[in-house]
């Protein structure tokens, strides 16, 4: 299995559970790694062979700049859905990071994973 990852990807976002979060903009940090296999793309070196992780980024900037969520959880499982969806990813890890939410701590968030790998196991 091969990764190809997007790191820090900073987006503004109506995100929170409290009254005043709901009306200003937060930076979320996505942090995505998507199980891909990247060797028909090395073979061609063109990019219609490979999971555009330009079009992921635009994807995400579009669609989280536009939501309104008040948990990080949902915000998590809904964009892990459309990367898996829309860009045919089996398994992937995402990050979201709501830096500085927390006083006294720098990241706060979630960390998941959905999908699978089809790699076998070692038994
Ligand atoms: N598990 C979670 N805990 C909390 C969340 C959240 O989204 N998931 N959100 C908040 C507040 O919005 C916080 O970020 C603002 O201080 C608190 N706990």
């Amino acid at each position: 299995m091969d990764i190809i990852f997007l790191r820090d990807l900073r987006i503004e976002t109506v995100i929170g559970i409290f009254e005043w979060e709901r009306r200003i903009r937060q930076t979320i940090s996505f942090d995505l790694e998507m199980a891909t296999d990247i060797r028909r793309a090395a073979a061609s070196d063109s990019i219609e062979d490979t999971l555009n992780y330009k079009a992921v980024a635009k994807r995400l900037i579009d669609y989280v700049g536009n939501s309104d969520f008040q948990l990080v959880e949902t915000l998590a499982e809904r964009v892990a859905e459309i990367v898996m969806k829309e860009f045919d990813v089996p398994w992937l890890r995402l990050t979201v990071n709501k830096t500085g939410a927390v006083r006294g701590a720098r990241d706060v968030g979630v960390i998941i994973e959905r999908g699978d790998t089809g790699e076998k196991g070692n038994g």
